[in-house]
């Protein structure tokens, strides 16, 4: 008997979405949203000048727009990039708005570009317009788009809503939720660490991974509902139900193991999202805002020779070999202030480098044999520092002779041990700097990476949430309930949440619309 066959229909939910792309690809073309008005939206930045603009049509009309905008019955030429010139529809011709020759008035040459449904981005046939990036020629040809919408005629056309062509990809079967929100990742990232996690998930990889899990689930539901549907049937196939609860059981705590460990992984990675945070601390004047200059190659912090000048910490976001850091530049501590503002910033730089990822600790040779004051000792080896990665900095390298540094060094592991690493640099003459550059980037890769060889795995908050509240919160039900023999229905029943959890990530549930709204909510206008 194949087990798969005696799935019960509910168990394995179906969206409309699913069957209708099942459809599609069984031989059927025509886009589920045929139906739907066809949408344009301006895919580069609004209300910047720049060399191109680029204008996307989606929808059954594209080809009609196509037509106007050319003024000509030409079909376009698929996937050919081809130069036209773009007119006005004489509705909205700017100078004679009531004589047919008006439309003829050029707009712009722009190239074009035409994909036939379903070889689009969308699924729907699409056109792209390459215009010249100056505000009056897109406002004159969004215009003119616009003025085409007439109802009365079916030529059902409007401007897009945030998000609307990958709705239309989604609902059209050409990507699933996962590879969407990827696309939204890659587009929002701003460096290499969250390019390269947002182009994995964009190219399917969490969409295999996630559908492997749910595969588990579906499969360990069906030999659990086989037990349930034939258990009075006497058939030789079940009679060692023990045996199928056991690989079921395995099974089960295996894919949950997985899922644990992915977790961790997204954990590590939100660092990437959000920047790692790293903080400069040391007393006055050992250079810590020369060192996020040097570091940013960029003026953020004031310097200068008196002690005490930065009062308040002072946070800036940069890129450090690929990775998002939030630097912050911190009010040099001493313990014998009588300035209540400094007070406050030397308190603050306390609490920030608490707080951070990532600690500077820097200190000036030339202040020999003070070279770490006490109350930083104290709060470097405060419990709250406890599993906190710090590097020490022996900055002005340059104003001392090589032994001296070789003393510095060790004055300073005398008192702090080998648990951190020691660099020297000079602000001055930058020497040092590109080593350090170095041991902050292996950091970075500690700190955002579960092991050496695994890449980062950024999702979105809404798929960790439901990975959380939803699968694996299933699974852990399924497996808690010791005597899942006795209740199998109810045993099912918790590996079907999980399993419908995991289709509210892909976009396969049902009931998605509410779903939809909330992610392509979150999406740019032409995207
Ligand atoms: N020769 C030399 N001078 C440096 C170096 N780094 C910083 N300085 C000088 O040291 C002085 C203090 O530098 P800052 O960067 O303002 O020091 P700070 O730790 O931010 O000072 P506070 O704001 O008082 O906490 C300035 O005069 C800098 O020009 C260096 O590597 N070599």
């Amino acid at each position: 008997m194949n087990i798969l066959l005696s799935l019960r229909p509910q168990l394995i939910s179906r969206s409309p979405f699913v069957k209708r792309s099942l459809r599609r690809y069984s031989g059927f073309t025509k886009p589920v949203t045929s139906q739907l008005p066809t949408i344009y939206a301006l895919s580069t930045p609004a209300n910047q000048t720049s060399a191109i603009a680029i204008i996307r049509i989606s929808g059954t009309h594209s080809k009609y727009i196509y037509n106007q905008l050319v003024n000509s019955n030409e079909a376009p030429p698929i996937r050919k990039a081809i130069l036209r010139n773009i007119y006005s529809p004489p509705s909205i011709s700017p100078r004679r708005p009531h004589c047919q020759e008006a439309a003829k008035v050029l707009l712009d040459s722009s190239l074009l570009l035409y994909f036939q449904a379903p070889q689009s981005f969308t699924g729907e046939d699409v056109l792209e317009l390459h215009v010249h990036g100056g505000k009056a020629v897109v406002y004159g040809i969004l215009k003119a788009i616009e003025s085409l919408h007439d109802r009365n005629s079916g030529k059902d056309i409007r401007f897009a809503l945030p998000g609307d062509f990958s709705r239309r990809a989604f609902q059209n079967g050409k990507f699933d939720l996962t590879q969407l929100e990827g696309i939204k990742d890659l587009i929002d990232s701003e460096t290499e660490s969250q390019r390269r996690s947002a182009l994995s998930s964009f190219n399917g990889e969490n969409k295999v991974l996630f559908g492997n899990w749910r595969k588990t689930i579906i499969e360990s539901m069906a030999q659990l509902t086989a037990i349930i549907d034939f258990a009075d049937d006497n058939s030789q196939e079940l009679d060692n139900t023990d045996m199928i609860f056991h690989d079921v059981e395995n099974n089960i705590k295996c894919l949950r193991e997985e899922i644990v460990t992915f977790m961790q992984k997204v954990r590590k990675s939100i660092i990437l999202q959000d920047g790692i945070k790293l903080v400069l601390l040391g007393a006055p004047n050992v250079g810590k805002s020369s060192l996020v200059n040097s570091l940013t190659n960029d003026d953020i912090s004031i310097v200068s020779d008196i002690p005490g000048t930065t009062r308040d910490s002072v946070d800036a976001i940069i890129n450090i070999n690929g990775y998002k850091v939030i630097i912050c530049d911190t009010a040099g501590i001493r313990d014998k202030s009588a300035d209540k503002i400094e007070i406050l910033g030397i308190e603050r730089a306390r609490k920030k480098s608490i707080q951070s990822d990532l600690c500077l600790f820097i200190v000036d040779p030339t202040n020999f044999p003070k070279l770490v004051p006490e109350d930083i000792l104290a709060h470097l080896s405060s419990d709250s520092f406890r599993d906190k990665r710090i590097v020490i900095v022996v900055n002005k390298s340059d104003l001392v002779s090589n032994d001296e540094i070789v003393r510095a060094v060790c004055k300073l592991r005398t008192k702090v041990g080998m648990k951190y690493s020691i660099v020297n640099v000079s602000c001055k003459t930058k020497e040092g700097i590109e080593p350090l550059i170095g041991i902050l980037t292996e950091n970075f890769k500690h700190l955002s990476q579960s092991s050496a060889d695994s890449n980062p795995v950024i999702v979105s908050k809404r798929v960790s949430e439901i990975l959380r509240n939803d699968v694996l919160y299933g699974l852990e039900e399924f497996l808690s309930s010791k005597d899942f023999d006795n209740d199998i229905v109810m045993a099912t029943e918790n590996l079907k949440y999980a399993s419908d959890g995991i289709a509210k990530i892909t976009g396969q549930a049902v009931g998605i619309e509410e779903i939809l709204d909330s992610v392509f909510s979150k999406f740019c206008i032409g995207k």
